[in-house]
């Protein structure tokens, strides 16, 4: 084993209850194998999380390197089961939050390299009763064919809409957000090959007026407390639903979305640009017992891709 992996030293950080394992990686010299990056994430016998966010120099990653010129840090996201994701909007907002923390970064705007690109994050200066909301510059959605696919769980089924906010969503509107069970399983989602590495699946209420409450069940970490390119695209698709797509009335629209972890605030500009703003927090700072990583050889791996 690495003399750097057995003093490994993480933070814990959430959004909304998105909760992340934070490992600090400037350099790019730690292998995080899909299985150590499970362990890290167990809530049990690891540290716990929904996922992992690597913080490291864009030029010192390999997939990151072309983006160094505008981004001297790059987001690598992991889901709790060792997968990589494209994206991850909570994720985004805490990994800004450590760099400010750790003086990595100053408040204000800075620029973020992950997997979907680079985007833009405003880190709020602290106001007199703490740290104030981040924000976050999304992107543009994309609304991939087949337009429409088709959510199931158990005996209901409804029609979803899919929304691509660098990673894949299928957003499905429902009557009662207790319809879609215990979400212990992941649901049904057709046709398969709209998605071929997997979905995220939002299910949809509305609350009034361009407020929405869901729930969401991730691909590679289960049902989550919060998922922020889950509510940028349901904000999307409920922009589209309700006919204030942006593009075609030139308004903006800002939806807020309630999720059982807190709330986030989602505006779709005339361009189709969305931006989200929500809290990040990060509350803990410790160092890997060496032991623990240790004790257990399974983890060790070539730490490749996508682990699907
Ligand atoms: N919780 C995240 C999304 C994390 C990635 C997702 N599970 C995927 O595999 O695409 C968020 O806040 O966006």
């Amino acid at each position: 084993m690495s003399e750097i992996l057995k003093g490994l030293r993480f933070l814990k950080g959430h959004g909304t209850e998105n909760d992340f394992v934070i490992v600090p990686d400037p350099d790019g010299l730690i292998d995080l194998p899909p299985a150590l990056v499970a362990r890290l994430c167990d809530r049990r016998a690891g540290v716990g999380g929904d996922g992992l966010l690597r913080v490291v120099r864009s030029a010192a990653h390999p997939e990151a390197a072309p983006m160094a010129a505008e981004a001297e840090w790059f987001m690598d996201y992991r889901n709790s089961d060792g997968s990589v994701a494209e994206m991850c909007g909570n994720g985004l907002r805490v990994f800004a939050r450590y760099l400010v923390l750790a003086g990595l970064a100053g408040s204000g705007d800075l620029a973020v390299a992950t997997r979907a690109g680079v985007l833009g994050v405003h880190v709020a200066a602290d106001g007199p009763d703490g740290p104030s909301g981040v924000t976050v510059e999304m992107g543009r959605a994309r609304l991939p064919g087949p337009a429409d696919v088709l959510v199931t769980v158990g005996e209901r089924q409804w029609p979803a809409t899919h929304v691509n906010m660098g990673n894949p969503h299928a957003v499905a509107f429902v009557d009662d957000l207790d319809h879609a069970g215990d979400l212990f399983a992941a649901p049904g989602v057709a046709p398969a090959t709209a998605y071929p590495t997997g979905v995220n699946v939002e299910f949809v209420v509305d609350r009034g007026p361009r407020h929405l409450a869901m729930r969401v069940h991730e691909r590679g970490s289960g049902e989550t407390r919060s998922c922020g390119t889950g509510a940028c695209a349901v904000a999307v698709a409920a922009a589209r639903r309700d006919g204030v797509d942006p593009a075609l009335t030139g308004q903006p629209v800002t939806y807020t979305v309630d999720l059982p972890g807190g709330r986030l605030v989602v505006t779709e500009q005339v361009d189709g640009a969305v931006r989200m703003t929500g809290p990040a927090v990060v509350l803990a700072e410790g160092v890997l017992d060496a032991s623990w990583l240790g004790g257990r050889q399974d983890w060790t791996g070539t730490g490749a891709g996508l682990a699907r």
